[in-house]
């Protein structure tokens, strides 16, 4: 099943696929857009039951890859750029290493090789099973953002309106997930960026991307936490841009 998807800027520019983190659509990111339609195409898509992608159980991180893969082969596009959030990140790592001629540059942003303890994903996917997206919504904003930031209504809309099964069966993807054994099997060029007060995936977890990814660079950005990108959308965009700039295209 094709996840939903939507391609912005020049039919002929070099393209850099944009993966979303768990609990949010596309539009996470909203805020990098204007900076990259100009000299990128970019490819945004929702996963299982976020957004306009249908929900589906039983999934693994391999399977997310596999479908981003099928995106890229149904619209023809060979060797991508790619950057991901979080759970959007993992994917992208796990690209990176099962199709290496693919992901021609990778960005990753506030992810990690392994999300923590597989039992803590179990209870959150039995969790929302059981009593809906309210109780994970509930204490969202405290993992996404820093104290008192005023944009997070956007984004926390975005996870109340996620599919309870969609995103349990995420959780499960992320549970089953550790590529820290195969990092160095990464050959396209990456930087790894961090949100310095990020409680879910620490700069302590793209310390070890940065440091198992060959030459990879990193970048932790003070002032925010996990959606960094949307706390300091500046500062991820300048990064994200400046990579981009100099392994994918002219910028
Ligand atoms: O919402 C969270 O708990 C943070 C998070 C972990 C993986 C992901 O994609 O988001």
């Amino acid at each position: 099943m094709s996840l939903h998807h939507r391609f912005d800027g020049p039919r002929d520019a070099p393209v850099v696929v944009l993966g979303p983190s768990l609990g949010t659509t596309l539009d996470l990111w909203a805020p990098q857009l204007p900076a990259l339609t100009g000299s990128w195409r970019v490819l945004r898509y929702d996963l299982p039951g976020h957004g306009g992608s249908p929900a589906r159980s039983g999934i693994t991180m391999e399977d997310l890859a596999a479908e981003v893969l099928a995106l890229l082969d149904r619209h023809g596009l060979g060797a991508v750029a790619y950057a991901g959030v979080s759970l959007g990140g993992a994917v992208g790592t796990t690209l990176a290493v099962n199709a290496p001629d693919r992901i021609g540059s990778l960005v990753l942003c506030c992810t990690s090789a392994r999300f923590g303890p597989p039992g803590g994903w179990r209870e959150r996917a039995a969790l929302v099973r059981r009593e809906g997206m309210g109780p994970v919504a509930g204490t969202a904003a405290g993992r996404w953002f820093t104290p008192g930031f005023p944009g997070a209504e956007p984004y926390l809309a975005m996870l109340r309106g996620t599919d309870p099964e969609g995103y349990a069966a995420c959780c499960e993807a992320l549970a089953g997930f550790d590529l820290r054994g195969r990092l160095g099997e990464v050959r396209a060029p990456a930087l790894v960026i961090a949100g310095a007060d990020d409680p879910a995936t620490p700069p302590e977890h793209a310390e070890v991307l940065a440091r198992g990814i060959p030459g990879a660079g990193l970048v932790v950005v003070p002032g925010a936490a996990h959606l960094a990108g949307v706390e300091r959308p500046g500062a991820v965009t300048d990064a994200l841009t400046g990579h981009l700039r100099s392994t994918w295209g002219t910028g």
